[in-house]
Formats: C-alpha cells, structure tokens, sequence
C-alpha cells in the first residue's frame, strides 16, 4: 500500500519512473542548450560586434605564428589607408550619423570607414581564419571580399622578429579602420590613421599605426623589435600634453590644474596620430608631445595599437589610476588613458586625481 492509499503496480510504477527518467533528461538537455546557446550568442556575438565573425562555427584551430601576424596586420593597415585616402581624394564620403557617445557627440561613419574595414578584416581573416577578430565597423556578409594573403614576411620584420607560436584561441585581434573619422570628415588628413592591434591572453602584443596620408607606418612587438623608437628626451615637470580635440571631457581643464597653467596643451584628433606624438617619428606634419591624457569613455580598437607599440618601447598606457587594459571580453575602456614613455608613470598617475574624478562626470 503507497502512501496517502494509492497503490501502483508494477506496470504503473515503471511507467512512473520512465516518465520521471523524461522529466530529468528533458530539464538536463535544455539545461545544456541553454548553457551553449549562452556561450556561443553571449562569447562571441560581445566580442564581435556582431559582423560575420560572430557566427557559430568559426572555432579557433592550430597554432598562429605572431611574426605572421605581424606582417599580415602590417599589410592589412596600408590595405586599408589605400581605401580611406582613395575615398577622401573622390570626395564622396557618404558620411552618416552611426549614434552619438555618452557625452552626446556624434558618431560618424564614411565610405571610408566601411570600405577599409572591409579589406582590413578579410585579409586577415583569410590569414588567420581561426582567430578572433573584433573590429569598429559592421561587415554585412554579403559584402563579403576574398582578399588573400601571399604569405611573404617583408625584409624588416624578417630581420628584426623571430617566429613565435601561440595557441589561435589565445589571440584577440582589434581593427580600427579608420581612426579620427571626425577629423577625416573635416579635411584634417594628418590625424587620420589605420590600426591594428594583437592582443594575447588580454596583453597587447603587436601594434601596427599607419599614416595613409604621409604613408608612414609604425609597427612593434613586445618583446620582439619594431621599426620606431622613443624621442631622446621628454619633459616631465611641465609636460606637453596631448588631448582630444572632439572628445576632450574636461581634460583640458583639470590638467591645467594638475600641471599647472604653463603646461602646454596639444589638442588633436585619433588615438593612433596622439600615441605617435609621444615617440620619435620622422613625419613633419606630427605634432610631439610628452604625455597623452584622455578622460572620456574609449573603445577598446582605437587604443589597443597605440598601447602595443608603447608598452614594446618600454613605456605605458593605462587607465588614469594606472591599471592595465585588458583586450578582451567587452570592447569599451572606462577609466580614462594615460600614455608616457621614458617617464615615471606612476608619479604621473599620483598626480592625477582630479582627472580620474573628471572621467567619471
Ligand atoms: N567618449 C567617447 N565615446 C566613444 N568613442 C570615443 C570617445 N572618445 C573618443 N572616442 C573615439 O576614440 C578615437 C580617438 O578620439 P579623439 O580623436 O577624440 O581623441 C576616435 O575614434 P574613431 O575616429 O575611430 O571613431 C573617437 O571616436
Ligand atoms: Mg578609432
């Protein structure tokens, strides 16, 4: 006799316990989907800002070779200049409103933005199929474009850069196809630059910054060589500091008030072109400066060459309270920049609690 006078039999109870058996592997089964659905549209879909990389399926395979990706990334960079400066030269720059930053600015987007993220991400996905590759534009997938890559290293990096393995799914690379679109829009061609950036297990490892209008092109590896160097000297008492000229937040403001009213302010647009200015760069159109400062919100592509490349010099480019960025994961940085080389960061950093206050206004 059960319990509360139900009584089964014997068939009764088997059918009892196989209904049970479906219960549980239906509760299991949809547990897992969940769990993968998660992995696949969460993962990648944050990494990839959602173009055709995002897609299921493009799993990392084998071993990359960095010197590889370094001269890819290289190419990939004077590909993509090629199309930003044939695009500013038409004068048909099809220039649209993609949404607006926190602070309210515009965001623009051009033909050529899309046109150099287009070469740009193809080449190196066909390069690097397996790798993991976030860039700042959409790439609808109709619009897909074989470019392929002939595999050869140039004569530089050949002498300069030794092979190094890493696993393919250790890699993050950012692309930033055009870099101070507001000031390509204004005719303002010194600031504009293509970039690329490869990041292992999070560290910004390669940095490529390329110059389509002079054709300059800085590229370097940490703990590998590169082909630009610091300047001899810089001047930390009262620094020159580089700024945003469209998206300066109170930068200007509490830096003078770090550094006092001498401090010599430098506004100028892109990421890359403000990293250049703090090294030894042979371009007579490229301002120098000692210290770059920005307080506002950034993502994650416009930085990550320019942190490469100083941190393969032996400099820095952390948040303003001087942690390190991690290129991973979501692509937006929130605590603010502050890039130097050949001075004491850190003293930098202590100097500057005001500017990490302002970031968050
Ligand atoms: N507050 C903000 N929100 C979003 N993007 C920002 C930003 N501040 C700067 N950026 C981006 O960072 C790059 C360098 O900015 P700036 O020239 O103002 O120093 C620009 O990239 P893009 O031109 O690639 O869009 C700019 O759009
Ligand atoms: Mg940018």
């Amino acid at each position: 006799m059960a319990p509360m006078g139900i009584r089964l039999s014997p068939l009764g109870l088997t059918v009892f316990c196989l209904l049970g058996l479906g219960v549980l592997y239906h509760l299991y089964s949809g547990f897992l989907a969940g769990r993968f659905a998660l992995f696949v549209l969460g993962e990648q879909g944050e990494r990839a800002g959602g173009g055709p990389d995002a897609a299921p399926g493009s799993l990392p395979e084998g071993p990359v070779d960095l010197r590889e990706l370094l001269a890819v990334s290289v190419l990939a960079a004077a590909k993509g200049g090629e199309e930003v400066r044939r695009v500013r030269e038409s004068n048909a720059l099809n220039e649209k409103a993609k949404g607006k930053t926190r602070e309210g600015a515009e965001e623009k987007m051009t033909r050529g933005d899309v046109l150099s993220n287009r070469k740009m991400f193809y080449l190196l996905k066909d390069a690097f199929p397996g790798v993991q590759i976030n860039t700042e534009e959409h790439i609808d997938a109709p619009d897909k474009e074989t470019i392929s890559w002939d595999r050869s290293i140039p004569e530089d990096i050949k002498k300069k850069i030794q092979s190094k393995n890493v696993p393919a799914e250790s890699v993050t690379v950012w692309i930033d196809p055009l870099d101070a679109t507001q000031e390509y829009t204004e005719n303002l061609r010194q600031y504009v630059t293509t970039m690329v950036c490869v990041a292992v297990n999070g560290e910004p490892v390669i940095g490529v910054i390329h110059k389509p209008f002079s054709g300059y092109t800085a590229w370097a590896m940490v703990d590998g060589g590169s082909n630009v160097k610091a300047r001899a000297s810089y001047n930390e008492k009262t620094p020159r500091i580089i700024v945003s000229r469209s998206h300066a937040g109170k930068v200007e403001q509490v830096a003078r008030q770090t550094f006092g009213n001498k401090t010599v302010i430098i506004p100028a647009g892109g990421a890359g072109y403000k990293v250049l200015a703090l090294l030894d760069v042979p371009d007579k159109k490229q301002e120098k400066a000692d210290v770059y400062i920005h307080v506002t919100y950034i993502k994650k592509w416009d930085i990550c060459a320019g942190n490469a490349v100083l941190k393969a010099l032996g400099g820095h480019m952390t948040t303003l309270t001087g942690e390190e960025i991690s290129y991973t994961g979501s692509d937006g940085n929130e605590g603010g920049l502050l890039a130097s080389i050949n001075v004491n960061h850190k003293a930098l950093i202590d100097k500057l609690p005001d500017l990490e206050k302002a970031s968050r206004k």
